[in-house]
């Protein structure tokens, strides 16, 4: 007998890309919804709770909703919105962090992170803990992301006849401009940092792959630190990581005719993490699939975790 698993919101985004990956998992028996019934909290709820594991594909409203429709004490979520990302009874989703293999493993709630915030956590943590970044550094960052971060609602848009004609999305467009990211507090809280960083997304047009940047300047590190030191502290942190491989410093061999390739992670649970610049001002970059490890491939690393399966089962 396999595991039961339901994806709700299996039409959606996220949720398509679950559904692809865990079709490939033998052990696992995959329970569907007639989609006409797809929002019918009814249905749902049988299938919530007849499930060992769901993974909630949903708007925040949606689930929080499915969450109170589980009633029993069997049933482990997996959930990719940003509701309980900051909620103590969850567990973050991050495997890479120290020591939170461990907590995945048991977990029964779990909160995959929020795209933008998987970079960034992952290039400031090291550096916090290791007493290099002072956690009062006032942080600022920027993320380009492709259109398929926003889900169907995005893609609908980007992809719309008009617009396309109309040439109104061809350009990058900043947004969150009010300093209102919903993945600020998670940033703030898994970094490790006294204060949300300034941070600017910003989307263009292309269905997607992500680059998250984090401008650097020596001269407030501790010990005046380095480009170069940081870079050695990132790439022994990650060494025995399967999915973040930490790229060698300021290589030019990987820009394309001096232009960063923010696509190359797509459709892997790839993370890779840059240092470019010079000695005192630098900035850390980070590439990857906002559908692979930003969403969907960082979900499934879980499930592997928490069904005891190797991480990188249908991964690679
Ligand atoms: N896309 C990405 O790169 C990432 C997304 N996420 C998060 O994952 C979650 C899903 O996002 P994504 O897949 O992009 O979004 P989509 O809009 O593409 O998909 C959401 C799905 O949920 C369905 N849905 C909406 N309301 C309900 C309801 N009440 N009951 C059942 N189903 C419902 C939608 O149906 P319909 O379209 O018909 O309304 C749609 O199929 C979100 O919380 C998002 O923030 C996280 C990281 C990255
Ligand atoms: C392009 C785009 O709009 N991207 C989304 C982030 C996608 C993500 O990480 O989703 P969560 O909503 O689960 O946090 C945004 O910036 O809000």
């Amino acid at each position: 007998m396999g595991y039961k698993v339901f994806v709700d919101g299996q039409e959606g985004t996220t949720g398509l890309k679950i559904f692809d990956y865990i079709s490939k998992i033998p052990e696992l028996d995959i329970l569907t919804i007639e989609s006409d019934k797809r929002k019918e909290p009814a249905a749902r709820s049988r299938l919530l709770n007849e499930a060992d594991i769901v993974f909630l594909c949903l708007p925040d409203a949606a689930a929080k909703e499915s969450v109170e429709l589980v009633t029993n004490t069997k049933t482990k979520i997996i959930n990719t919105s940003s509701v309980f990302r900051t909620d103590p009874s969850w567990v973050f989703g991050l495997p890479e962090l120290k020591n939170q293999r461990d907590a995945i493993r048991t977990a029964t709630r779990l909160s995959v992170p929020g795209c933008h915030a998987t970079g960034f956590i992952l290039s400031v943590r090291p550096l916090v803990d290791a007493g290099v970044l002072p956690s009062d550094y006032p942080v600022s960052c920027y993320s380009v992301t492709g259109y398929s971060g926003g889900g169907r609602s995005k893609i609908r848009v980007y992809e719309d006849a008009e617009a396309v004609a109309a040439g109104k999305l061809d350009v990058p467009r900043h947004y969150a401009l009010q300093q209102n990211h919903k993945h600020l507090p998670e940033m703030k809280m898994y970094a490790g940092l006294a204060y949300e960083p300034i941070f600017t997304p910003i989307i263009a047009n292309y269905a997607q792959g992500q680059a998250m940047s984090i401008p650097l300047t020596s001269r407030y590190l501790h010990k005046n630190v380095t480009a170069q030191h940081v870079h050695e502290l990132l790439s022994a942190y990650y060494d025995s990581e399967p999915f973040v491989r930490v790229m060698p410093y300021n290589s030019e061999v990987f820009l394309d005719d001096g232009y960063f390739p923010i696509t190359a992670c797509n459709n892997t649970n790839k993370l890779e993490i840059f240092v470019f610049g010079r000695e005192d001002r630098f900035q850390i970059v980070s590439r990857y699939d906002n559908l692979g490890k930003g969403a969907s491939g960082a979900a499934i690393q879980n499930l592997n975790l928490m069904l005891g399966f190797d991480e990188r089962n249908c991964l690679e």
